[in-house]
């Protein structure tokens, strides 16, 4: 058999409805049909063209930014494309750029931040792009602590404008994605500073270059903070540095939802909680969620089907040797990565209802629901990226040598992605702020306020902390009650043993300094809670097509007990199983990764990923690896000459030295 058909015997092998899956990846036929549509249009516009990205000089790469970014604009404006379609265009154009910035931070920040009035002002002239924006907050002093922050906004009442200065070096703004190069304008956050009184960070829009010229504005400098990991990735982005000597502002461009400066300048705050300012952060970790699994989806596509085509050892009678995927160490490490590519998607989808709720009952002045938005947010995206992150570098790994090659598209995918563990909130960082609001939940168990939504497992915390776990043999372990309880049993186990811990602190800001270590691990442990628990509710639904709902059940059952396995020192010493249960689960998932084996490959398909988007020669659909492996080489500029640039100078020599020493 030839390479090629490796992949066409696979597919046949296939025990569900494909078609039907894509749908369910894709979240509805509605969002199927668009990103079918919109990924085809995408794959066949020259424009769009990446294959050459990795090769290209800084500066080369950024101008091939900008034209595809102006270009996807005009296809919008041209085919009159809804929002969705023009999230779907961006995501298969497949290349970070300003954009993303002004439409995923900058326009958020003033919908959520802005009054009315200023929605009204700013918003129609960032829908057109007639203004470009960026949303700076991070400084070289400080990123996480964003309390921390040093650029001031002084209100000068003479004048009735702010006066924004950044009055020391590591004041100045720092990594603001779009602001290096293009944006015009940004929302700046800096200490509101009225008559000598600090009221702390807020955010004020600022402009910064001019429209007629895009030269900087006085008083501002601005430029790029230079090149950052890997080659193409995320250096198509203009991360920049800016300062600002005293740049007047008029006093309506400090965004006033949450809290006002009047006239006189006096300073009002609104009922809406202060931490609205932070507002734009939760709604871009929300998205972060479902980027994950997209990331982590288009790697194990990759791995997945070169995993299929690779043969090493095994070989009988001459016959063909064995397909590195028919090996359980293999399978061990790569199936679990498929099927948290799915978990990722549907506890992303979950988590962009929650957020959709909270919007909701934000504008209705009902706050109650914003600490928990907060912590599955954080959670959330920490606990995907930190995965997803590792998880490509493994499927680099699955691939053995090729996998190294950039035509394998890992490298580029890896550096483009990892900084996703640290923007939009460091994950150590953020998860601590879910430790802070489990400490929260636990401290107040028993004063009458059940616990709710994801927490309200702890309302059950005195049978959670006593329960036994049932499993007697491996196949207990497919009940969803018994997986449910275990986890349950072990995040409610965890939290209540940290609470416990730092009840022994008279000071608890150093007990919980001293304890984040263990902290942060009952932090992960309630976040895999939420993962597996949104896959099992995903499951209660009515899910149409054949074999569609037992392989998901098979992809979570795996998910679940991968974890379980992962994290088996959690569980066993929180009593929360035993080790022979622990010995059963590992059973009962060697048992799961023979069941899912001959779905592998129609599972990945079912990503409906198009050769452009994914952009490997692993990874295509057609399976045709070597030949294109083999063709791809030659289009190296290495091999643009057989006797390379620098032989006469750096080679030659060497070579003459070695004969004249050998004579001698
Ligand atoms: C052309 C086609 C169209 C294209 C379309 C494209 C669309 C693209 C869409 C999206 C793409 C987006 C792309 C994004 C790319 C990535 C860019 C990255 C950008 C950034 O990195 S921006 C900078 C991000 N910075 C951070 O995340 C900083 C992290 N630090 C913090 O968040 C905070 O400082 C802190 C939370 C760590 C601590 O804050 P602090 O005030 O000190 O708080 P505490 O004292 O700890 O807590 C006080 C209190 O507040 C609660 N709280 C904290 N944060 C929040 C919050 N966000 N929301 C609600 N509540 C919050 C906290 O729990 C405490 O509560 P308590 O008092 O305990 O009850
Ligand atoms: C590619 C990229 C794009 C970005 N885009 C933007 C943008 O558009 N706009 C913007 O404003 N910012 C942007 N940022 C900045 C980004 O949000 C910050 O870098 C991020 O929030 C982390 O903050 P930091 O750099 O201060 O890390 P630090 O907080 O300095 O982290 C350094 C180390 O200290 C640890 N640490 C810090 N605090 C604590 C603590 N309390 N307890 C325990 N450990 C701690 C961290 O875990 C980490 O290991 C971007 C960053 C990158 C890399």
């Amino acid at each position: 058999m030839e390479a090629v058909d490796y992949l066409a015997e696979e597919r046949r092998k296939a025990e569900f409805d494909v078609e039907e899956m894509k749908i369910v990846w894709a979240g509805s036929r509605h969002a199927y049909e668009i990103s079918d549509r919109v990924s085809r249009l995408v794959a066949s516009d020259p424009v769009f063209r990446k294959d050459n990205r990795t090769m290209l000089s800084r500066k080369d790469l950024f101008k091939d930014t900008l034209r595809k970014a102006a270009h996807a604009w005009k296809r919008i404006i041209e085919l009159r494309l809804s929002e969705e379609e023009a999230k779907t265009l961006r995501f298969y154009v497949d290349q970070p750029a300003y954009t993303d910035l002004h439409w995923g931070m900058f326009i958020p920040a003033i919908k959520g931040q802005g009054t009315e009035e200023q929605q009204q002002k700013w918003l129609p002239m960032a829908y057109k792009m007639q203004i470009i924006g960026c949303y700076a907050q991070t400084e070289l002093g400080h990123g996480s602590n964003v309390q921390g922050l040093e650029t001031t906004a002084k209100f000068d009442p003479q004048t009735d404008e702010f006066v924004i200065h950044s009055p020391t070096l590591t004041s100045s703004k720092w990594w603001p994605g779009g602001l290096g190069k293009v944006s015009t304008h940004a929302v700046v956050y800096a200490r509101l500073i009225i008559d000598g009184q600090d009221h702390g960070v807020h955010g004020f829009i600022v402009q910064l270059r001019s429209l007629d010229d895009h030269s900087p504005l006085p008083g501002i400098t601005v430029g790029d903070v230079g090149m950052k990991f890997g080659s193409g990735a995320y250096n198509s982005m203009d991360n920049g540095v800016l300062r600002f000597d005293h740049v007047r502002i008029p006093r309506n461009q400090m965004l006033m939802r949450v809290s006002q400066v009047t006239r006189e300048g006096k300073y009002m705050q609104s009922d809406v909680p202060r931490q609205l300012v932070y507002g734009t952060m939760v709604y871009v970790r929300q998205t972060i969620v479902s980027d994950a699994s997209r990331a982590l989806s288009r790697a194990v596509c990759i791995a997945t089907r070169y995993s299929a085509v690779r043969r090493q050892f095994g070989s009988q009678n001459g016959g063909p040797e064995t397909q590195v995927i028919n090996y359980k160490t293999q399978q061990s490490r790569l199936f679990p990565l498929l099927a948290s590519a799915y978990a990722f998607k549907f506890v992303g989808e979950w988590l962009k209802w929650l957020y959709a709720d909270v919007t909701q009952r934000l504008e209705a002045n009902d706050f109650s629901t914003l600490p928990e938005a907060h912590a599955c947010t954080a959670g959330l995206k920490s606990v995907t990226t930190s995965a997803t992150a590792d998880a490509i570098e493994e499927c680099r790994k699955l691939c053995g040598g090729h996998g190294y090659l950039s035509s394998s598209g890992l490298p580029e995918l890896f550096a483009v992605y990892i900084p996703a563990c640290t923007y939009e909130g460091d994950n150590i960082v953020l998860l601590l702020q879910v430790a802070r609001f489990l400490m929260k939940t636990v401290s107040q168990l028993g004063s009458g306020k059940n616990p709710v939504g994801t927490t309200a497992y702890m309302g059950r915390v005195e049978h959670l902390t006593q329960c036994n776990c049932e499993v007697q043999r491996a196949e207990d372990w497919l009940k969803p009650s018994v997986i449910l309880e275990a986890f349950e049993a072990r995040a409610a186990r965890m939290s209540v043993a940290c609470a416990k811990s730092l009840s022994k602190f008279s000071n608890p800001e150093e007990g919980f300094a001293e304890l984040s270590a263990d902290l942060v691990e009952a932090a992960v442990a309630h976040c895999q809670l939420i993962i597996v628990s949104k896959f099992i509710e995903k499951l209660q639904q009515d899910i149409p097509g054949k074999g569609v709902k037992r392989q998901l059940e098979t992809l979570c059952n795996i998910y679940a007990l991968y974890l379980l396995h992962k994290h088996l020192g959690d569980f066993i010493s929180t009593g929360s199983i035993s080790p022979k249960q622990g010995a059963l689960a590992n059973e009962q998932l060697r048992l799961l990764y023979s069941q899912v084996r001959p779905s592998v490959i129609a599972l990945v398909d079912a990503f409906n990923y198009t050769d452009h988007y994914l952009g490997s020669i692993l990874g295509c659909y057609d399976g045709n690896v070597y030949q294109k492996l083999y063709d791809e080489a030659w289009k190296d500029p290495l091999n643009e000459t057989v006797v390379p640039d620098g032989y006469h100078e750096y080679i030659r020599p060497i070579l003459k030295q070695h004969i004249r020493n050998a004579r001698l």
